[in-house]
């Protein structure tokens, strides 16, 4: 589901009104709309919007809920549609009152044309003796799409006030004090049970900590197309079910193991084989035709005998640890067999020490999954990995968690996290690779760009082992045929679900163990799968 940044929508809003001819008016009055339709079902009950045009026309017989609605207006377009949406309650029979957050000389022309129309109807402003506590419902239209955070005075007083009210709260387009680009909140941010956004849903009510602040989200669409906003910029996107079932490919009935390619891996290290382990069977797991896994040749029959059973463990000629020229030499030879590569699952930072091993890999001719400590070895080396990915000349996906990918960039892991979405779209666009910035609400970031936020997964994946699972299923969509995108979302998705599974039936989000995610993934691609055939039929 595409998404739009701050200014990509005042761009679209510009357009709209000068070059498809929608008045500003006629936005605001469908935007107004709408919030007031969610405005009822949330105090009548779902549905209750349907019978809007009845309940016009009987309206004495309706009077008699007077269920309050307080609407807090700002001074710029939010602010009109707050009170567009309040001229609609107040004529439906709600008790309305609006608050104005600021003198009304200083309100937006529009806005006090709005005002002006709320006050022909003879809708009401709140007087001293109104309470916002009384409210079934507080409508926050204080700040929108102009916003600039901080919060300044005289608004601090009134996001105080919805907070002490413990009033369920709609807010217009997106909480006030929200910043839609990034998540990021103010310290007095709303906090919306409902958002409804206006025309198209907005990146930062997807992403930590703005998730939790927007509540249910709905969209007021105001008709702008697809294509005119992705020509006008628009380049993110919300990974949903049907995205997926899109690109979900179905296994051909004459197939055979040669047609879903080869995964090798290359992971572990004294202690950390059980990470090797994981991305291995992940990779099966993810439709592989077939899994070797590189084992130097010290490693122990008992930790061999540990492996999926399907594994083919090919052993390379050197140690554990040590990257000498034989030991490059017989991997390269190793990775010559295989199609895609996933290498960096507990595998230690010893190669730190080895950049030509690091250089030679970093040449290796095929798709290459890069996870973990590989990471903090490129991270580690002395142009900060520049010289390794101008040497990659083939598709590259890599999965850093927020630390790792704060030694790639050289910030601070809290300044990462502070805007997700656009360190990772520059790095993917500085590196060329696909950046799958793990955590809740992955962010996968492509060169073109284009930068998706996962829908799927809980804090039962917050255990040790699930970022290996992860990179062997990558490695394993790549094998099979899934084109690079494709893959980071369809296995970022199916990752989550798997978690989310597990966790409504035999597991909880405490209990949520690497290992168990393989039982889930057989539901997770077949709900694609379904999904993919209902699109189809319909
Ligand atoms: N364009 C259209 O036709 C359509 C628009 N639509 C609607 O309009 C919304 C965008 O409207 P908008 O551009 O007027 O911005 P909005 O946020 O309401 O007010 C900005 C004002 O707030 C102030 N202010 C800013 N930051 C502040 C802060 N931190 N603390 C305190 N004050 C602050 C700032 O004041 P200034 O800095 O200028 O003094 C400025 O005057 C959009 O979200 C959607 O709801 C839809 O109906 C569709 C059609
Ligand atoms: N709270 C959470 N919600 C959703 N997904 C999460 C959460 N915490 C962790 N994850 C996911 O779990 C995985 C953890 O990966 P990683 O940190 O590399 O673990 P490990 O190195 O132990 O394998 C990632 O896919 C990440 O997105
Ligand atoms: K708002």
């Amino acid at each position: 589901m595409l998404l739009v940044t701050s200014a990509e929508m005042q761009k679209l809003d510009t357009v709209m009104i000068e070059e498809i001819g929608v008045a500003s008016a006629a936005l605001m009055e469908s935007v107004g709309l709408r919030v007031a339709e969610v405005t009822m079902d949330m105090v009548d009950g779902t549905g209750a919007h349907q019978s809007m045009g009845e309940r016009v026309s009987s309206r004495s017989r309706e009077m008699d809920s007077r269920k309050m609605i307080a609407v807090v207006v700002g001074k710029g377009h939010n602010g009109a549609d707050g009170l567009v949406a309040a001229r609609y309650l107040h004529v439906l029979g709600y008790s309305v009152r609006v608050w104005l957050t600021s003198d009304e000389r200083d309100l937006s022309h529009l806005t006090h044309i709005q005002l002006c129309a709320y006050r022909n109807v003879h809708g009401r402003l709140a007087e001293e003796t109104d309470d916002l506590t009384q409210a079934d419902v507080i409508i926050d239209a204080i700040l929108g799409n102009g916003s600039q955070l901080p919060v300044r005075e005289p608004l601090r007083p009134f996001l105080q006030a919805i907070h002490k009210a413990h009033r369920p709260v709609l807010s217009i387009d997106f909480p006030t004090g929200l910043d839609p680009d990034s998540g990021q909140v103010d310290v007095d941010c709303v906090k919306a049970v409902r958002t409804v956004a206006c025309g198209l849903s907005k990146p930062g009510l997807y992403v930590e900590p703005g998730r939790a602040y927007a509540g249910q989200i709905t969209i007021a669409s105001l008709a702008i197309s697809y294509h005119m906003a992705v020509r006008h910029g628009a380049h993110h996107f919300l990974v949903t079910e049907q995205d997926i079932a899109k690109r979900y490919r179905r296994r051909p009935q004459d197939s055979h193991k040669g047609s879903f390619g080869r995964v090798g891996v290359l992971a572990g290290s004294p202690g950390m084989y059980g990470a090797a382990r994981l991305a291995v069977e992940g990779a099966y797991r993810a439709g592989a035709g077939l899994v070797y896994y590189f084992a130097p040749e010290d490693l122990s029959d008992t930790w061999v005998s540990g492996f999926p059973v399907e594994a083919v463990v090919k052993r390379y000629a050197g140690r554990a640890g040590v990257w000498n020229v034989d030991a490059i030499a017989s991997l390269l030879a190793l990775f010559a067999q295989v199609d895609v590569g996933v290498i960096g699952p507990g595998m230690g930072r010893s190669m730190q020490d080895s950049p030509e091993a690091l250089l030679a890999l970093a040449q290796l001719p095929i798709p290459l999954v890069l996870d973990a400590d590989f990471l903090q070895v490129v991270a580690a080396s002395e142009d900060g990995g520049v010289t390794f990915f101008e040497h990659r000349k083939h598709l590259t996906i890599i999965t850093p968690h927020p630390k790792e990918f704060a030694q790639l960039i050289k910030r601070p892991t809290s300044v990462v996290q502070e805007n997700r979405l656009l360190y990772a779209k520059e790095y993917a666009v500085k590196t060329q690779t696909i950046v799958v910035l793990k955590g809740a609400g992955t962010v996968i970031a492509t060169p073109e760009p284009a930068v998706w936020i996962n829908s799927t997964g809980n804090s039962g994946l917050a255990t040790g082992g699930t970022g290996d699972v992860l990179a062997g299923l990558l490695g394993g969509l790549l094998a099979s045929g899934y084109g690079a995108e494709s893959a980071a979302l369809v296995g970022v998705y199916v990752h989550g679900k798997a978690a989310e599974l597990a966790c409504t039936t035999q597991y909880s989000q405490e209990s949520l163990v690497a290992s168990d995610l393989f039982a889930w993934f057989g539901t997770a691609f077949r709900q694609i799968s379904w999904e993919m055939d209902i699109s189809h039929d319909g």
